[in-house]
């Protein structure tokens, strides 16, 4: 794992995993409470959940709720995902509104990343990582098995081709069944980052047998954990300032 991705002041690769904390709002209200809150707690980027937003297939009022989020946060770096239904979020949109969704954000250049299903059209994945690119808008290519975990094999295969279609920061989330399939995500987590990836790649094992895996990252080579303010958006989140704890213990004595 070499290149670092520098986001505003957050230098992703470098040090102990950083933390992302997700905002799961339904209405504009709760959004703004949601970001007041969050400026309140030690972290390093924000996601937006969007597919949890009652207006995510109005574009104006996407914009618009974008526009206050943004000036709650300030200078912390945002992240935009629109997790489809059959990936664990909360709806289902047609390819067209999806590209559309992504690139819209993408060029009012007031998030620093987007979040893109691997598990779309390839050419549609191309178009929104050159339209990103273009607004200096990251893009995190990610796939999530909310069932299973997949082979070793398979994990790093998977977050190859997300390096290959030009992903800043290739990520898997996977659900183990037993204590082996959280050994399998680690592993595959460092043979990806050890012998593939020229950038800085996110891994995790969810629920509650993984959560080993959203701590040990610096280790084992993830480079950003979710961790949970008031709800968590995935299970297996833990609350953001006990991570920070873990995460720094870790560091220093590592
Ligand atoms: O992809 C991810 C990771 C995640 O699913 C988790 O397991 O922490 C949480 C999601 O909000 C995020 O988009």
């Amino acid at each position: 794992m070499a290149k670092i991705v520098k986001v505003k002041d957050v230098l992703i690769g470098e040090g102990a995993p950083k933390i992302c904390v997700p905002m799961v709002g339904e209405t504009l209200e709760q959004l703004k409470e949601e970001a007041t809150y969050l400026r309140t707690l030690d972290l390093d980027i924000v996601e937006w959940r969007v597919d949890f937003f009652e207006h995510v297939e109005d574009l104006e009022k996407v914009k618009a709720a974008l526009h206050e989020i943004r000036s709650i946060l300030a200078n912390v770096p945002l992240v935009f995902t629109f997790r489809s239904a059959r990936e664990g979020g909360e709806k289902e949109i047609s390819a067209a509104s999806y590209v559309e969704l992504n690139r819209t954000v993408a060029e009012t250049g007031q998030v620093e990343l987007i979040d893109v299903e691997l598990f779309n059209e390839e050419a549609d994945v191309k178009t929104l990582v050159e339209a990103a690119h273009k607004h200096n808008v990251y893009v995190i290519i990610s796939n999530h098995d909310f069932h299973k975990t997949p082979s070793k094999e398979e994990i790093v295969s998977r977050l190859r081709k997300a390096q290959e279609l030009g992903g800043d920061l290739p990520k898997i989330a996977v659900m183990p069944t037993n204590t082996a399939d959280v050994l399998t995500l680690l592993d595959a987590t460092r043979t990806m980052a050890e012998e593939h990836a020229d950038r800085p790649i996110i891994t995790m094992s969810m629920a509650g047998k993984g959560v080993v895996s959203r701590l040990t990252g610096e280790l084992f080579g993830s480079a950003l954990t979710f961790g949970a303010a008031k709800k968590a958006s995935a299970p297996g989140q833990i609350p953001v300032t006990e991570l920070r704890e873990i995460l720094t213990v870790l560091h220093n004595h590592s």
